[in-house]
């Protein structure tokens, strides 16, 4: 297996003179998965953001294999991201959106039961919680190093949820994965190394009774 790792380091962010991100350090490999909690609005979003390259700061830096990384748009093969809302324009078809990602429907429609005579379907005509499946299955499938996945689990069913475990599954031997969920259970389920984000800082947890120390639970 290659083993290829990202660290972010000493990331730093304000939005209007607030520190959302004080000194922030991640990393994550090959074979990983890396879990980041925190409460709503603690800043989650704007680390993944940071890491893919799309919101910019001058504190801090990413690392792939010890380099200093480029933003994502320039390399797309090394990092995707997930972003927490939709992001398929809704005019196109699933056969389209597949196609854009080098990936076949097929593989997707033949999986997932609910899909299949869907190939053709706009994805505005689909509900969100099947937009929001194609989009999660696109990005961990899609050729790449690492995979962000800003909230995942939160739009989906139950059933829905297992099955995106199971993909990362599928991929861990190839990708690291680190991924941000209100749905903690699930997090926790599939992560090996786990960070609380509090007060502009992360946490490194070993599970809930950490959560709970760290606020995030209830004791
Ligand atoms: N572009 C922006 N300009 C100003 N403030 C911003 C901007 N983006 C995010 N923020 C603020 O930064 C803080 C962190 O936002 P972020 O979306 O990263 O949090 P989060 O932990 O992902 O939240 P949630 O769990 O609700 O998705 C919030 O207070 C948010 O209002």
């Amino acid at each position: 297996m290659v083993k290829n790792t990202l660290e972010a380091d000493s990331i730093r962010l304000s939005y209007n003179n607030r520190l959302i991100l004080s000194d922030i350090s991640i990393r994550c490999e090959t074979g990983s998965v890396t879990g980041i909690l925190g409460r709503n609005g603690c800043g989650k979003s704007t680390l993944l953001q940071i890491i893919f390259g799309s919101t910019v700061t001058q504190d801090g830096i990413i690392r792939i294999n010890g380099v200093k990384a480029q933003p994502a748009f320039k390399q797309p093969w090394r990092v995707a991201l997930l972003p927490q809302f939709p992001f398929l324009p809704p005019g196109l078809t699933l056969h389209k959106a597949f196609g854009a990602f080098e990936l076949n429907v097929s593989d997707f429609t033949e999986r997932v039961p609910q899909f299949r005579g869907l190939e053709y379907e706009q994805i505005g005509e689909l509900s969100y919680g099947m937009s929001r499946l194609a989009e999660i299955f696109l990005l961990i499938k899609k050729e790449s190093m690492f995979v962000l996945l800003d909230e995942p689990f939160s739009a989906l069913p139950p059933v829905a949820r297992e099955q995106v475990q199971e993909w990362i599954e599928e991929e861990r031997n190839k990708k690291g994965f680190i991924i941000s969920d209100h749905d903690y259970d699930s997090v926790l389920r599939i992560c090996d190394r786990l960070y609380l984000l509090r007060d502009g800082k992360t946490w490194i947890c070993r599970g809930r009774d950490d959560l709970a120390a760290g606020g995030y639970l209830p004791e």
